[in-house]
């Protein structure tokens, strides 16, 4: 799915309006009723006595009133609350005109907010993607007494005072919402983690926006959720032999790390590679031998630390990082490694410590081979590159160190987020906080090693496969574990499942 910025989904409402030859306020009754639907199908399990919406002068306040009309024709109590304002957009006028009479709708006072009946509910509908500056003066006065209350809060589109597609100044009054339901594509404002709070949980509505203007869109940002990818992972041909899925090379593990290499490699494994050789430190080849017997060891003379790298012509992509350590010896590897894997064309995924290496060896970073795939958490992120002020921040700093080192990079979290070379940025819609445990990394780099040895992905759709089903093999495994009973053999174990989805 596309993610649209404020002014193209204000552009996507007029094409669609346009193309199908509705009237706007059509359209907002589509927005509204698939509102209404789902806050119905919602309030049946958790019974509310009142409905009280809360609406300012744009569409957003429009689609409240219209919410308002539904929701009392389906036998709600509902009472409306309007921000006083000098103008109101015209299908705000249209719908207030709507509003039977029998609701009761009053204008909003400063220092006499209405007193909320426990176990009624609150629809946000003040402000949404026309948000144009940080609320003040009424509007944030409003907001604040809606956070004090005790009554879960339900936004209409964005939580009022929150930019669709930008930060707001620190401090800035926002609604904290329980929910919140948007319209046909997700927002970035929803993706990221300081505005957890403020979004809550979300999800989007169809509501028939044009499918040519969604499609001929230029964006810089996208949301992957199954039907971006289904179809994207090749079969495996009847007549296929090892050979067709490539060999992997994975160089993990140090002394007292030698886990991190294990369960890279069996997700590499489960992940479809052809074969795979690991490259440990003498002192993991037992380790290795007996956890991952389908991998060959290769073992490094040095007992604690990989000190040499191994010859790499047979092989048609090279993992390097997991519980690698950050030894002297090791660098010089990694400088190899990197020249080598260049002169061969040969797809890299860096990790972990080779990407700690990276942040202590700057001059290491111009070396990168092209399309080289690297998968930091924000921390290791931050060591590549520099401190984020805030995560649309972050996202910038992603975008441009893509572009610049042409490479793709993975920044690993909730909705984990890919950048490309071209600065475009993918953020995956699967996972779960149970994979905050250690070792869910070196899954990702064992499975990502697995899709980028298999010569018939593109770097683009390796990684994207690669970090789409590890979120859902998460999500597979938690099922039966639990979050907090979650550990990363568990994700290993559903990588199959979890890719088997995905087939042509
Ligand atoms: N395709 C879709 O997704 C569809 C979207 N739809 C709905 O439309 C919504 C967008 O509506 P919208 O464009 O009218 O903007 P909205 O958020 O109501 O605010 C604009 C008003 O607020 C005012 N204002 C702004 N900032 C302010 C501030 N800080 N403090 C005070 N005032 C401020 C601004 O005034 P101005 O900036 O001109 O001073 C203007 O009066 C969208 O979120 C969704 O709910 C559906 O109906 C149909 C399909
Ligand atoms: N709250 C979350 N939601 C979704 N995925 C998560 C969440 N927390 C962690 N993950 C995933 O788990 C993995 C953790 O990786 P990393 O921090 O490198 O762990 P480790 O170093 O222990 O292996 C990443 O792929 C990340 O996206
Ligand atoms: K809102």
């Amino acid at each position: 799915m596309k993610i649209l910025s404020a002014e193209q989904t204000r552009a996507a409402d007029q094409a669609t309006i346009q193309a199908a030859n509705i009237r706007s306020d059509q359209l907002m009754e589509r927005a509204a009723t698939a509102f209404s639907e789902w806050l119905i199908n919602h309030l049946s399990q958790n019974a509310a006595s009142e409905v009280h919406l809360f609406c300012g002068p744009g569409n957003n306040g429009g689609d409240g009133l219209a919410v308002a009309r539904q929701l009392h024709l389906s036998g709600y109590a509902v009472h409306v609350w309007l921000l006083p304002a000098a103008t109101h957009s015209p299908d705000f006028i249209i719908n207030r005109q709507r509003l039977p009479t029998a609701v009761p709708c009053v204008e909003l006072v400063s220092k006499k907010f209405p007193t909320l009946a426990p176990r009624s509910i609150i629809v946000d509908a003040l402000f949404g993607t026309g948000l144009s500056r940080p609320l003040e003066g009424l509007a944030a006065e409003v907001v604040q007494h809606l956070n004090s209350s005790e009554t879960a809060v339900f936004a209409i589109d964005l939580p009022s005072g929150l930019f669709a597609d930008a930060p707001q100044p620190p401090d800035s009054p926002v609604v904290r919402a329980q929910h919140t339901v948007g319209f046909e594509l997700p927002k970035l404002a929803y993706l990221l983690p300081q505005n957890a709070q403020l979004v809550g949980t979300w999800e989007v509505l169809p509501i028939g926006l044009n499918k040519e203007f969604i499609h001929n869109a230029p964006v810089e940002n996208y949301f992957v959720d199954t039907n971006f990818l289904v179809g994207r992972l090749p079969k495996r041909p009847k007549f296929a032999h090892k050979g067709t899925f490539g060999h992997a090379l994975l160089l993990a593990g140090s002394f007292g790390k030698i886990g991190a290499a294990v369960l890279a490699a069996r997700a590499c494994l489960h992940g479809g590679v052809g074969l795979l050789t690991v490259r440990t430190p003498a002192v993991g080849y037992i380790i290795l031998q007996t956890a991952v017997p389908e991998a060959m060891a290769l073992t490094d003379p040095a007992s604690d630390f990989i000190t040499e790298l191994p010859d790499l012509k047979s092989y048609a992509a090279v993992g390097i990082g997991p519980g690698l350590g950050q030894d002297p010896a090791t660098v010089e590897v990694l400088r190899q490694l990197l020249q080598q894997a260049h002169e061969a064309s040969l797809p890299l995924i860096l990790d972990a410590d080779a990407l700690n290496l990276l942040g202590t060896h700057r001059e290491l970073l111009d070396q990168l081979p092209p399309n080289t795939l690297l998968t930091p958490h924000p921390k290791e992120f931050e060591r590549l590159t520099e401190r984020a002020h805030n995560d649309y921040h972050r996202l910038e700093l992603l975008r441009a160190f893509c572009r610049r080192h042409t490479c793709y990079c993975v920044l690993k979290g909730a909705y984990t987020a890919l950048g490309t070379p071209e600065g475009l940025l993918y953020f995956n819609s699967t996972g779960n906080p149970g994979m905050g445990t250690g070792g869910s990394g070196d899954v990702l780099t064992g499975l990502l090693l697995a899709l980028r040895a298999d010569q018939r992905l593109s770097p683009l759709d390796a990684a994207l496969l690669g970090i789409f089903a590890h979120g859902h093999a998460g999500d597979l495994a938690a099922q039966q574990t639990g979050e907090a009973g979650l550990i990363a053999s568990d994700i290993v174990r559903f990588i199959g499942p979890a890719l088997a989805g995905l087939e042509r």
